[in-house]
């Protein structure tokens, strides 16, 4: 396939949306199961294994066997796109303060088997967030049509003590301010690298800080940066941002004592390509102070979605498993301050056409996550 890629890729996508308003599809099937309760988690609602299969049909000017192919032959051409789309996959999500939650599109998942792999490289130098021009002008040609991006507060979640997720807490312009932010600081000095450790094992991922640096191999080491940058501060908006949400989070679980407050002073940004992912590991390398009064991480998704997982051992099989969508807010301070988490697969074409229309964001997932050193 030719440099085309990626208006294969909207279409393939208006498609979908397009079939999701169409009666002759038929209706994606959602059943919940309860689910044991934790015992570490409060009162403030239960979890539940919520079980979503899809089941696309093909349009009405297609065979079956032609929709197959087409979808099987889907793989286009940039190297961040390219990724096997292979089954749908369950999701566990507690409810909602007690409601019932649904979700409604499908999902896909990355064959991947590796954490990291050494010498591992996307590398165009400098990174940039942003689609190339050439491919930017065509899918502004394509026209098709684009869906909204839910603007209200979403659903809201206790995960566990010290574990919120806030669904859909940021704002399309949010989400825009974001990426421009990351873009103009990224791709300057001091901007995404991928990292990795000293026997040339990589993160599969692009990385840069804000506030002060940090990197897997120096940790909190202000030299790490080979180019002698220092990380620049994190943009103001960000920082209210943050506390807004913790203080969203106080107001729904009435207790400062389960999540306490903090000003974040360090702030990781992390860009997974649809083959990036992230080990299961614990953030510990804050000071002794921040992490023995359990002061959280904030956690920003997006663009693509992620499968995230988390659990009090380093068990992959075992670890809990979230959805992390474009707008997601999640923290984890607290009693669950240290668990191991990680990102398991990103979704790829999971991320809002409107977010993408107005940042021409390349496929993948940002990850913002602050923190008070
Ligand atoms: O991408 C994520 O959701 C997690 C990132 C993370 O755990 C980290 O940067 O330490
Ligand atoms: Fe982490």
């Amino acid at each position: 396939m030719d440099d085309d890629g990626r208006i294969h890729l909207q279409s393939f996508l208006a498609t979908i949306q397009d079939l999701s308003h169409d009666p002759s599809i038929s209706s994606s099937k959602s059943d919940m199961h309860e689910c044991t309760s934790l015992s570490l988690m409060k009162s403030l609602g239960s979890y539940r294994e919520i079980k979503t299969s899809f089941d696309l049909k093909h349009p009405p000017n297609q065979t079956s066997n032609e929709w197959n192919k087409e979808l099987a032959a889907f793989q286009p051409s940039d190297p961040l796109f390219q990724d096997s789309v292979d089954d749908h996959e369950d999701y566990l999500l507690p409810t909602s303060f007690g409601r019932k939650q649904k979700l409604t599109y499908p999902r896909k998942k990355v064959k991947t088997n590796h954490l990291f792999s050494a010498g591992h490289s996307f590398q165009t130098t400098p990174f940039s967030l942003i689609l190339p021009r050439s491919i930017e002008s065509k899918c502004k040609r394509s026209g098709k049509k684009q869906v909204e991006i839910k603007n209200s507060l979403g659903s809201s979640y206790l995960l566990r003590s010290g574990m919120v997720l806030l669904k859909n807490y940021l704002t399309l312009s949010n989400q825009v301010d974001i990426v421009n932010k990351c873009e103009k600081l990224g791709v300057g000095q001091g901007g995404f690298y991928q990292p990795g450790y000293q026997d040339g094992a990589k993160l599969r991922l692009q990385m840069m800080c804000f506030g002060r640096n940090w990197d897997p191999q120096t940790k909190y080491d202000e030299d790490c940066r080979h180019d002698g940058s220092k990380a620049p501060p994190i943009p103001d908006e960000l920082i209210l941002l943050v506390k807004n949400a913790l203080q969203y989070s106080h107001s729904l679980i009435n207790s400062e004592d389960e999540l306490p407050m903090m000003s974040p002073d360090v702030c990781i940004v992390n860009f997974y390509a649809t083959s990036g992912r992230l080990g299961l590991h614990q953030d510990r390398d804050e000071s002794s102070d921040s992490l023995s009064r359990g002061l959280p991480v904030v956690s920003f998704s997006i663009g693509d979605s992620a499968e995230f997982l988390y659990d009090d051992k380093r068990d992959v099989e075992n670890a809990a498993k979230i959805l992390l969508e474009s707008g997601d807010v999640l923290i984890f301070g607290g009693k669950s301050r240290h668990i191991f988490h990680g990102v398991k697969t990103i979704n790829p074409n999971s991320a809002p056409l409107p977010l993408l229309k107005q940042t021409m964001l390349r496929a993948g997932r940002l990850n913002l996550t602050f923190r008070q050193f």
